[in-house]
């Protein structure tokens, strides 16, 4: 499953490309004020630290919000003390799409991801002109080589990727590649089968220092609680947020 979504990313970057050449997403990318500093946003703090999603669907969890107007979201996601918003840009099952992030960046003055399966440079370029400071890099999805190829061409444009392991193998790729900031997804995105108790076992492998982000089914108080007291410095919580009152949900966990 996760190589047909890498392969449905790189065919819809592939046809904006015809519009859009490399060349020009590159020089828009080049003109933009320079990326905001995640790292700094998300430095561990007396709480945990809330990474808010945009997020319509899913293929595993199906449709979950209409959102309409995802910079009113994203706006409620910055008042109720989110520390970065990430938007899902992927077309075909998640039902986002660049424009999105495109709005939410003008309504934010907070860090904003770019939520997408990323193969080739060309991507990262169109997070940049569309004012993303951060890009999610799924170790699972690529070699090592492209891997710290892409990796490597996130901190020239000035951003920050956030690496993204679901196996004790892939937090090593991760920490081997000098990563400031790893995410462990709790979802297998090959088999869509969750693994919650994945973050404690291979959190001690995160060198300190690292940031360390638990990845989806954050659910309730009681998940926030279970993955801060096994290490994490922030939660990335997609459905939660867009399913209940954001601002109240966000209160709850930032209490923990
Ligand atoms: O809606 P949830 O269960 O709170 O999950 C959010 C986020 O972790 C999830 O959307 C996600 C994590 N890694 C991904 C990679 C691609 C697409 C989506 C994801």
């Amino acid at each position: 499953m996760l190589d047909q979504l890498l392969k449905g990313s790189l065919e819809d970057a592939k046809s904006r490309r015809q519009v859009r050449p490399y060349s020009a997403v590159e020089a828009e990318a080049l003109a933009r004020p320079a990326a905001l500093d995640a790292l700094a946003h998300l430095a561990p703090a007396d709480h945990i630290r809330v990474i808010a999603e945009v997020k319509r669907a899913s293929p595993s969890r199906g449709d979950l919000a209409e959102i309409p107007e995802p910079q009113a979201l994203a706006s409620q996601y910055e008042s109720g003390g989110a520390s970065v918003v990430s938007v899902l840009t992927e077309e075909r099952r998640f039902k986002g799409s660049l424009r999105d992030l495109e709005a939410v960046r003008k309504a934010v003055s907070i860090p904003v991801l770019r939520k997408e399966f990323i193969g080739e440079e060309y991507q990262i370029l169109e997070a940049r002109a569309a004012g993303a400071d951060l890009i999610l890099l799924i170790v699972a999805a690529l070699p090592q080589e492209t891997l710290e190829r892409l990796y490597a061409f996130t901190l020239e444009l000035g951003m920050t990727p956030l690496v993204e392991a679901h196996s004790a193998d892939e937090v090593a790729r991760s920490v081997d590649l000098g990563s400031q900031l790893i995410g462990v997804n709790a979802r297998d995105l090959s088999t869509f089968e969750l693994d919650r108790d994945l973050f404690g076992r291979v959190a001690d492998q995160i060198p300190a220092g690292v940031i360390r982000v638990a990845e989806s089914a954050v659910l309730g108080v009681e998940d926030v609680e279970r993955y801060r007291d096994a290490g994490a410095d922030a939660v990335l919580v997609g459905e939660a947020l867009v399913t209940n009152d954001p601002i109240a949900t966000l209160g709850s966990f930032l209490n923990v």
